[in-house]
């Protein structure tokens, strides 16, 4: 594997490998790489012959308050760890090459509406930021595909969008979330947690799965379903942030009616803030 820290370099050795007619397979990541990445990875490969992974710790996604500074970063291992998934190039910039100007002036890309609920309400900007140096980060490698976490299942509807909208010729696949046995879904933000909390954890899936359950079982009272849901996780030692159900469609509040649901939630376990969600269909 290439490790690249230049755009330039990155371009030069990209164009050469579209010259020879090679797909370009494309896994952008903030680094403090698991299984679910690699799972990406592997996706990857299945989709191209040149597999390319960013790893960027984006400072415009996160806020104030965030944990931007304490953001894991582990270079030499997630270098370890790609070269095991047979991954090609691996394009690692540092802050003054993605935005020499500094972010402040950077101009920007925002998905209105779709970014501004769950996961855009509770962080604001968040969603800019993601689709701002995603689109630097399309323009820059310019691969055929992209692939994402369904984990991050907002993000991979805006992106979708992103690229719809602003006809990006880039097919977006969604890979679905790795999960640990006890059913956690992977995240770098795991390492955050205490061996007490993450032995805690496991009950934002297990809460999310008996949701689907009652709403597979006839139950249509999403508001209640979710209020409980909630009083659940704050018994499990979380502090929800949110918990709903949506469209798969277009993430507004579900109706009775809708069949195509997805169960989102984020909750702090510590200073953890996990997401997690189930995307499921329903026969009427
Ligand atoms: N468990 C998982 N299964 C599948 N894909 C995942 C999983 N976790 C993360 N991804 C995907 O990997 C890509 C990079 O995500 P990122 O580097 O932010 O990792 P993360 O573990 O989600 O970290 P964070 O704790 O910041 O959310 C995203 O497309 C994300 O959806
Ligand atoms: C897509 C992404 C790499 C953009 O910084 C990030 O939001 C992530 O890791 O999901
Ligand atoms: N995986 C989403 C990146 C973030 O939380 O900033």
């Amino acid at each position: 594997m290439i490790v690249i820290h230049s755009i330039k370099e990155l371009r030069e050795h990209l164009s050469r490998q579209r010259q020879d007619g090679l797909r370009i397979g494309f896994v952008p990541t903030m680094g403090n790489l698991h299984s679910g990445h690699i799972q990406l990875i592997h996706e990857a490969h299945k989709v191209s012959d040149t597999v390319v992974c960013s790893i960027f710790v984006n400072p415009m996604q996160f806020g104030p308050n965030e944990d931007l500074e304490s953001y894991p970063r582990t270079l030499e291992t997630d270098t370890e760890k790609l070269t095991a998934a047979g991954c090609h190039i691996l394009f690692a910039p540092n802050a003054c090459e993605m935005y020499p100007n500094g972010t402040g002036v950077q101009t920007q890309v925002d998905v209105p509406d779709l970014g501004d609920e769950l996961c855009g309400a509770s962080r604001p900007g968040h969603f800019t930021g993601v689709t701002t140096v995603v689109t630097k980060l399309f323009n820059i490698v310019q691969p055929d595909t992209a692939l994402f976490g369904q984990k991050d299942f907002q993000q991979l509807a805006i992106i979708r969008k992103m690229a719809a909208d602003l006809c990006m010729p880039i097919d977006i696949i969604g890979v679905p979330t790795v999960r640990a046995d006890s059913g956690l879904a992977l995240s770098s933000r795991n390492g955050y947690l205490s061996e007490t909390e993450r032995a805690a954890a496991p009950a934002l899936y297990k809460t999310l799965v008996e949701i689907r359950q009652a709403i597979e079982s006839g139950n249509k009272d999403f508001d209640t379903l979710c209020h409980q849901g909630k009083q659940t996780l704050s018994k499990a030692g979380f502090k929800p942030d949110y918990l709903n159900v949506r469209r798969q469609s277009d993430l507004k509040p579900a109706q009775t009616g809708d069949d195509s649901l997805v169960i989102l939630a984020a909750a702090y376990m510590g200073s953890a803030r996990l997401i997690d969600n189930i995307a499921f269909a329903l026969n009427h």
